[in-house]
């Protein structure tokens, strides 16, 4: 049987960087015999536009039926004032697949450090786990009223023990070092989840657990990043801080993510949004996809030799400094694709 994927395309310039994407799996799945199928389904605004639904129930049930799920950047103006919007289908089919870890990495190889904003850079390599399908994000009472509004943060302990449980398994893997972010000085779910987290801890004695409060990491992010091995924090926070993260690599048009539950699929997509001010220019960045497909192929189907290859052409293209313009550049999306195929 061969793999399946179900591709979920996009808004704006989710098409074309999914596009990208997907011409790099092809080449490298020729090159190394890997066998897939991939069926695209409506999501997002196209979707809205489509059947009235920016999730619908058909598309939910192939992404179960599948082994991957690749997602490209929903959203933009032209659905801003829709009664339902695209990010609820983001938010919708997070829960629905039940990918309560999202994993975002966060890495500065000495290629990529001339694209670094920062002035004092060494390599960086860390990764955040974030919480994808609890908190602020979906507690309840939400609501808006004409003179007040209400968010409601609750976290169970099962939800936090179950995202921890990712995040020490990684550290385990690479420099065994846990550092939770929270804002425990102030807030009741934060102090929660550190009894939690300094239990679950217990489990993973060769990994060391620290604890920095969410203003100061996003401070350290800039100062330090080299100090970070696995950041674990909660959903709001760790959307914010991985743009932030991502942002040190020198765009946020290079970063993939793989969002993962108990069992398939795992769902990988680039954690930025749809880019609506660069849409139709052809000169977004495809790294952010290429780099999802590179991690889809290690995780999902065991081709770390596929995945490599990738991550090879993708270092020398950079090398080679064919980037697009959020890099400096002066390439355009598929002149950046070609190249990296051509370095498979
Ligand atoms: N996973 C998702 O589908 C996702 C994630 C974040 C935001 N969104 C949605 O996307 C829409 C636009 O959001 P936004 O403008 O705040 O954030 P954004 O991430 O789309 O863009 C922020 C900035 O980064 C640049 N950028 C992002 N990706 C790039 C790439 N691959 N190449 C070059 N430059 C890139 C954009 O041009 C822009 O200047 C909104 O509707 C938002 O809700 C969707
Ligand atoms: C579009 C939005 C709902 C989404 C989030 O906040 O999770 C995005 O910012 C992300 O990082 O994937
Ligand atoms: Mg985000």
């Amino acid at each position: 049987m061969p793999n399946k994927i179900t591709v979920l395309t996009g808004d704006y310039i989710g098409p074309e960087i999914m596009a990208a994407g997907l011409r790099v799996l092809e080449a490298v799945s020729k090159a190394g015999h890997f066998e897939y199928e991939a069926t695209t389904m409506p999501f997002g605004g196209h979707a809205i536009d489509e059947c009235g639904e920016p999730l619908p129930q058909r598309t939910i049930d192939e992404c179960k039926n599948s082994d991957a799920v690749l997602l490209s950047a929903i959203g933009g103006p032209k659905w801003d004032a829709a009664p339902k919007r695209p990010e609820q289908g983001l938010l919708a089919i997070r829960q629905a697949l039940n990918l309560f870890a999202n994993i975002r990495p966060t890495e500065i190889s000495p290629a990529m450090m001339q694209y670094s904003p920062l002035k004092k850079i060494e390599p960086v390599n860390f990764v955040i786990v974030r919480e994808l399908t609890s908190g602020i994000y979906f507690g309840t009472p939400r609501e808006q009223h004409a003179d007040y509004a209400l968010d409601t943060m609750r976290y169970t302990k099962a939800e936090i023990e179950r995202v921890s449980r990712v995040a020490f398994q990684m550290a385990q893997h690479r420099n065994h070092r846990v550092t939770l972010v929270d804002k425990s000085n102030v807030l009741a779910t934060s102090k929660f989840w550190r009894v939690v987290v300094d239990e679950v801890a217990k489990d993973y004695p060769d990994v060391e657990l620290n604890y920095s409060y969410v203003d100061a990491a996003s401070m350290k992010i800039i100062s330090s990043p080299e100090q970070f091995d696995v950041i674990l924090t909660e959903n709001l926070f760790g959307d914010i801080l991985s743009d932030e993260a991502a942002q040190i690599t020198g765009s946020l048009g290079t970063i993939p993510s793989m969002s993962t539950g108990d069992q398939k699929p795992v769902l990988y997509e680039p954690i930025h949004g749809s880019a609506p001010d660069i849409a139709g220019q052809g000169i977004a960045n495809p790294f952010s996809m290429i780099n999802s497909v590179k991690m889809m192929l290690a995780h999902s189907f065991d081709r770390a030799d596929l995945a490599e290859r990738i991550g090879k052409a993708v270092d020398q293209v950079v090398a080679d400094n064919i980037v697009t313009p959020d890099l400096g550049g002066k390439y355009g999306t598929k002149e950046v694709t070609d190249a990296v195929i051509k370095n498979l």
